[in-house]
C-alpha cells in the first residue's frame, strides 16, 4: 500500500516538511496549498525537490467553494480553477481535492452542483487534470458523503471522483459501509485522521485535534476496510490537522506518522505479525553518575545488593522477583532516572523485530546483555527496552556478582513503571509502546496537582503482568514547579504492605506525608472495619477500593527525578489508587 501524508500535518516551511517526510520514508505527499503560496521556491523547484527525494505529489489541496453557487459566482470558479490546474502543471500534479461549499453555496440541489462540477471536471480532463470531490464535515448542504457519492455518480464524469476522509464521515457518526457502494476507481483519494471522541462543534474539532491512526477514539482499520473491498488501489494519506504537531519536530513527526500506517497495515493484517505479549517487567535501570543515593533508599524498603556487573560501575538489587539496576556508566553528570526496563516476551528476536519495524533503533548495550546476548531497542523517547526470553530466572543476573544480604520477604516484584512524557511526545509514546510492545490502553485520568492537571495513560498487557504508566508533564509547570516534571516512578508490589512498611521504617525509609485531612475524608468515603483507618493513618498509608479489591500504597522521597511507591494489592484490584495522586503531587511539592 502506498503511503502518504499531507504537508499540514507537520511543522516547518514547505521545504523542511518534504525532507521529513521522505526522510521518514513515505512515498507521496499532499501538497496543502497554502505551504505552497507561503514559499519562496517556484512550484518547478518544488516539483524537482520531490522528483530529487523520491517522493510523488499525489494530491493538491484544498480548492474550496466550487459548486452550489449561482452562474455569475461559477463564472469565477472556472477562472480560478484555470490558474490552479495551470499551477499543477507546474508542480507535476494531476489530482486535486474540490470540498464541498461552505460559504459561497446558495443553491442546496444535486443536479446544480453535478452540472457544476461536471463542467469544472470538463476543464481539468482538457489539462489532463482529476477532480477528487469531499463532503466537508460542516459542509453548507453537502456535509455526508453519501450525499457527495450520489451527485458524483449523477456528475458521470471520467475525470471526477470522491475523496474520502475518514474525520469527515466518522467524525458525524456516518456508517462507513456504504463506501462499498462505490466502484472503487471513482474513490480518487484516501484521507486518514483519527479524533478523541470529543463533544464539541465539528469544525475546531477537525482543525485542532486530528490524530494519527490508532491514537483516538475511531475505527480506523474498518474504515481503510471498506475502502479497500470497494476497489480503492491509491494511497493512504494522513491528514491531520493539531496544534501539538503544528510545533514540533517535523522529522520525528513525520517517523511518529509512518508508524502509525504502519501499525494500521497491521491491524489490516496485510502484513500481519502477532506481537508477542510480555510476561512481566523484568527490571528497571535507574541511571546516575552517583547512585548510592538510590541504593540506600533501596535497601531501607527492602533490596539486597546482589552485587555488581563484571565489567562496569552498575550495581543490581533484588528482592522476589522485583530487579533493579543502578547504572553509573556513561553517566555523568546526570541526575537518577529511569534510563530503562526489561520485559520478558516469548520470542524476544521477534519482538525486537516487531519494536524496529516501528521505528525502534536498535540499541546497542552498554551494560546487560554484554555477555547474555538478550536484544535491546530504544523507544522514541530514549528508554532503553531489554528484552528477555521466556525462562524466569533470566541469564543477565549472573553478570553481577559480588551480591550479600537478604531481601525483605514482602517484596514480590515490580507493580509498574511510570514515565513521564513531555506534553508535545505522548501521542507518539502512547501509540509506540502499546504497539511495540503488545500492550493496550486503560483508563486515562486526568489528575490536579499544585502545578497543573497531570494527565495519566495506562497500557497493560492482557493479563496485567505488564503494566506501563505514562505521565504528562503539565506544559506550563517548569515555570512553577519542577517535582512534576519528575514523576517518574517505579513501584515495587509486595505483600503485607503494613509489616513492610514497619520494618522499613525500622531500616530508616522516608515517605512523603499524607494530610491528616486525608484519612478524614477517607474515613467518610469508606466504611473501613474498625482500627483500620488508624493503621492505615499510623502507616502513612494511603488506600483506594473498586468492586474487585483493595490497594494499599505509599511513596519515598524523590532520590533526582525517580521515586518509588510501594504497593499492595489485595484481591483483583486492577487500578493505580489515582483518586489518591493529588495527595501525594501535594505532599511531593510541599517537601520540596
Ligand atoms: O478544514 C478544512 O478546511 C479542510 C480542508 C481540506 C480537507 O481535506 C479537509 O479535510 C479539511
Ligand atoms: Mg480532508
Amino acid at each position: 500500500m502506498q503511503t502518504s501524508i499531507a504537508t499540514v500535518c507537520l511543522s516547518g516551511t514547505l521545504v523542511d516538511k518534504l525532507h521529513a517526510i521522505a526522510d521518514a520514508g513515505f512515498d507521496a505527499v499532499e501538497v496543502f496549498e497554502p505551504d505552497l503560496i507561503a514559499a519562496p521556491q517556484t512550484p518547478e523547484e518544488v516539483r524537482a525537490l520531490c522528483d530529487r527525494l523520491g517522493l510523488r505529489i499525489a494530491l493538491y489541496q484544498p480548492f474550496r467553494d466550487a459548486e452550489g453557487v449561482t452562474e455569475p459566482e461559477f463564472a469565477q470558479v472556472l477562472r480560478r480553477a484555470e490558474a490552479k490546474f495551470e499551477l499543477m502543471d507546474r508542480l507535476g500534479v494531476d489530482t486535486v481535492l474540490v470540498c464541498s461549499n461552505v460559504a459561497t453555496a446558495s443553491i442546496d440541489d444535486d443536479a446544480v452542483s453535478a452540472a457544476q462540477l461536471a463542467r469544472l471536471a470538463d476543464l481539468a480532463a482538457a489539462r489532463g487534470k482529476r477532480l477528487a470531490f469531499e463532503a466537508l464535515a460542516w459542509g453548507r448542504f453537502i456535509d455526508d458523503y453519501r450525499r457527495a457519492w450520489r451527485i458524483v455518480e449523477r456528475a458521470d464524469h471520467p475525470a471526477l471522483g470522491v475523496c474520502l476522509d475518514s474525520f469527515h464521515i466518522l467524525s458525524r457518526g456516518h456508517d462507513p459501509a456504504d463506501i462499498e457502494r462505490i466502484p472503487g476507481e471513482k474513490i480518487f483519494f484516501v484521507q486518514l485522521a483519527d479524533a478523541p471522541l470529543l463533544s464539541m462543534d465539528v469544525l475546531s474539532w477537525s482543525r485542532h485535534h486530528r490524530l494519527f491512526p490508532g491514537e483516538g477514539g475511531f475505527d480506523l482499520p474498518a474504515f481503510v476496510g471498506h475502502t479497500l473491498r470497494a476497489g480503492y488501489t491509491g494511497p493512504l494519506s494522513l491528514e491531520v490537522f493539531n496544534d501539538v504537531f503544528r510545533q514540533t519536530d517535523p522529522a520525528r513527526t513525520a517517523r511518529h506518522a509512518l508508524r502509525s500506517l504502519t501499525v494500521l497495515e497491521d491491524a489490516l493484517g496485510t502484513d500481519a505479525r502477532p506481537v508477542p505479549a510480555p510476561h512481566e517487567l523484568d527490571q528497571v535501570e535507574i541511571k546516575a553518575q552517583d547512585t548510592d543515593a538510590v541504593a540506600a533508599v533501596l535497601e531501607r524498603i527492602g533490596f539486597a545488593p546482589s552485587g555488581r556487573h563484571v565489567t562496569k560501575p552498575a550495581w543490581l538489587y533484588a528482592a522476589g522477583d522485583a530487579r533493579i539496576v543502578l547504572n553509573e556508566h556513561n553517566a555523568t553528570g546526570t541526575a537518577p532516572h529511569v534510563a530503562g526496563f526489561g520485559i520478558r516476551v516469548d520470542r524476544p528476536e521477534d519482538a525486537a523485530a516487531r519494536a524496529e519495524r516501528l521505528g525502534a533503533q536498535r540499541a546497542h548495550r552498554r551494560l546487560l546483555a554484554g555477555e547474555t546476548d538478550l536484544p535491546a531497542v530504544l523507544a522514541p523517547d530514549g528508554t532503553e527496552i531489554l528484552i528477555s526470553g521466556p525462562q524466569s530466572g533470566a541469564a543477565w543476573p549472573g553478570e553481577f556478582a559480588g551480591g550479600h544480604g537478604t531481601p525483605d520477604p514482602s517484596i514480590r516484584g515490580i507493580d509498574h513503571v511510570n514515565l513521564t512524557e513531555p506534553a508535545a511526545d505522548i501521542e507518539e509514546a502512547v501509540l509506540f509502546y502499546g504497539t511495540a510492545l503488545g500492550l493496550t490502553r486503560e483508563s486515562s485520568a486526568e489528575l490536579a496537582g499544585p502545578a497543573g492537571l497531570v494527565r495519566s495513560q495506562v497500557l497493560r498487557s492482557g493479563d496485567g503482568g505488564v503494566r506501563l504508566a505514562l505521565n504528562v508533564v503539565p506544559p506550563l509547570a517548569e515555570r512553577t514547579s519542577t517535582t512534576q516534571r519528575h514523576a517518574q516512578h517505579v513501584a515495587i508490589a509486595c505483600d503485607d504492605l503494613p509489616g513492610l512498611i514497619g520494618r522499613a521504617r525500622a531500616r530508616g525509609l522516608r515517605t512523603v506525608p499524607v494530610s491528616a485531612n486525608y484519612y478524614d475524608d477517607l474515613g467518610a468515603r469508606f466504611d473501613l472495619p474498625p482500627g483500620e483507618l488508624e493503621r492505615l493513618r499510623e502507616a502513612g498509608l494511603l488506600y483506594d477500593r473498586d468492586a474487585a479489591g483493595e490497594y494499599l500504597h505509599c511513596y519515598t522521597e524523590t532520590i533526582g527525578t525517580v521515586f518509588f511507591e510501594l504497593v499492595e494489592r489485595r484481591d483483583r484490584y486492577d487500578g493505580f489508587g489515582a483518586a489518591n495522586t493529588p495527595v501525594r503531587l501535594t505532599a511531593q511539592h510541599l517537601s520540596h
